[in-house]
């Protein structure tokens, strides 16, 4: 039997397909996959890639044939900064991923522990409205403010380190934290051609870049040792931070744009590459085992075939119709679907929604001298996640 391989573009000798994967990945695929298809085999050096770019394409690889492609990509920088897969975003599908997915599900992302870290959250966005107004009328950096709000959140409730009132240097953290992002969603030449690949890893100097991004948390790690439960009941006591609002207030006023913002701006751009196990077939074209998966998820959201207007900003498109992020719609999947979707969906949202509804409530924003909405600058940064290129600036106004 001759195999029937999806459509690809054309390759050059040895490097493939990777000439035309471009700085921005997620927007240099679609423009391929509207050439070339929905479902497009492309060769990044010497690894098969499957580009997923339709919601029908990706119904069939996360849930129809879930068990087939439920493995992730082995890729250098999340070996590393997850001590070898360690952690279970990354580790490939098997024993250790059930277990240790099955303890979070259970313990840490279930309803009730979202809810019971609700206390923290309200201090923390009270702490960010507080430090804002101190910015009354004049520009603030709001991406470096957010950028504050969850590390806090996400200190407090993994480590139990409360950073209130400590002046600590979040610009240097956010970095680090960024280089991270980068590291865990660039592929290296070691990713690409694993038997020589390490030698142009050496000499591009990412191998060292690798290394000073490990140290950079592992140092954080190590600071972090405090008894979570000790903190954690400590902090209950304390009444201080209140919010003016609960999430079931500001549930119904905002979910609208939520949505149309993870619609248009998903952050996990091509989900975590996955891996075929399996022989098997999508759309009548044979798949097979170590083929690379990645799910453009930002062309599906983005597409006309799904969506009016695609490209306009417009929540009331989400008011008449019960289209969900849980990975059931899937013309829009920003946390993913099937066994390896997003466990942390709640306590994403918790957040998002707790700190919008108070920046709305508590300030009316405006640009800075001069500048219009169309001055503001959307240029992205890929990496795992994509972000903005350059921090957005505001004006806070502070309602009396
Ligand atoms: C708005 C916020 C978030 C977005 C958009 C998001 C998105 C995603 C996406 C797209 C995936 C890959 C899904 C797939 O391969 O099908 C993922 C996986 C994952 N997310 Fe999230 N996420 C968010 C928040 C969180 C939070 C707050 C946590 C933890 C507290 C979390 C923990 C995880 C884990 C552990 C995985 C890997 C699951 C696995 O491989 O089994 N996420 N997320």
């Amino acid at each position: 039997n001759t195999p029937c391989n999806p459509p690809s573009p054309p390759k050059l000798p040895i490097i493939g397909n990777l000439h035309q994967l471009g700085s921005l990945p997620h927007r240099s695929l679609q423009k391929l996959s509207n050439k070339y298809g929905p479902i497009m085999l492309m060769q990044f050096g010497s690894k098969p890639t499957l580009i997923i770019s339709s919601a029908d394409t990706a119904r069939e690889v996360l849930k129809t044939q879930d068990l087939n492609f439920c493995t992730r990509a082995s890729l250098v920088g999340p070996k590393r900064l997850s001590y070898n897969f360690r952690d279970f975003a990354f580790t490939p599908y098997g024993e250790y991923w059930r277990e240790m997915r099955r303890i979070c599900v259970l313990e840490l992302f279930s309803s009730k522990r979202v809810q019971s870290f609700e206390f923290v959250r309200e201090e923390e966005v009270a702490y960010l409205m507080k430090s804002i107004s101190e910015f009354s009328s004049s520009p603030l950096n709001l991406t470096q403010k957010l950028f504050s709000l969850t590390d806090r959140i996400t200190s407090r409730i993994t480590f139990g380190k409360n950073n209130q009132g400590k002046d600590y240097d979040i610009g240097k953290f956010q970095e680090v934290v960024y280089e991270a992002m980068d590291m865990l969603g660039s592929f290296t030449a070691t990713d690409f051609f694993p038997y020589f690949g390490w030698i142009i890893d050496v000499f591009t100097g990412f191998n060292n870049r690798l290394e000073k991004c490990f140290t950079a948390f592992d140092n954080l790690y190590q600071q972090s040792r405090e008894d979570i439960i000790d903190v954690l009941l400590g902090l209950r006591t304390d009444e201080s931070g209140a919010t003016r609002l609960t999430i079931s207030h500001i549930k119904g006023i905002l979910m609208m744009v939520v949505k149309e913002t993870l619609r248009l701006h998903a952050p996990a751009i091509l989900l975590i590459p996955r891996e075929c196990m399996n022989h098997c077939k999508i759309n009548g074209y044979d798949i097979y085992p170590k083929t690379r998966v990645l799910v453009n998820v930002w062309a599906i959201g983005r597409s006309g075939e799904y969506w009016e207007n695609p490209e306009d900003f417009i929540p009331e498109r989400f008011m008449d119709n019960d289209i969900d992020f849980r990975g059931q719609d899937f013309d829009f999947l920003p946390f993913g679907s099937g066994r390896r979707g997003c466990p942390g969906i709640n306590m994403g949202l918790a957040t998002v929604e707790l700190g919008l509804a108070n920046l709305l409530y508590c300030f009316n924003w405006e640009l800075p001298n001069g500048m219009n909405k169309e001055d503001i600058n959307m240029d992205e940064l890929a990496g795992i996640t994509v972000h903005k290129k350059t921090p957005l600036v505001v004006v806070p106004i502070k309602y009396v």
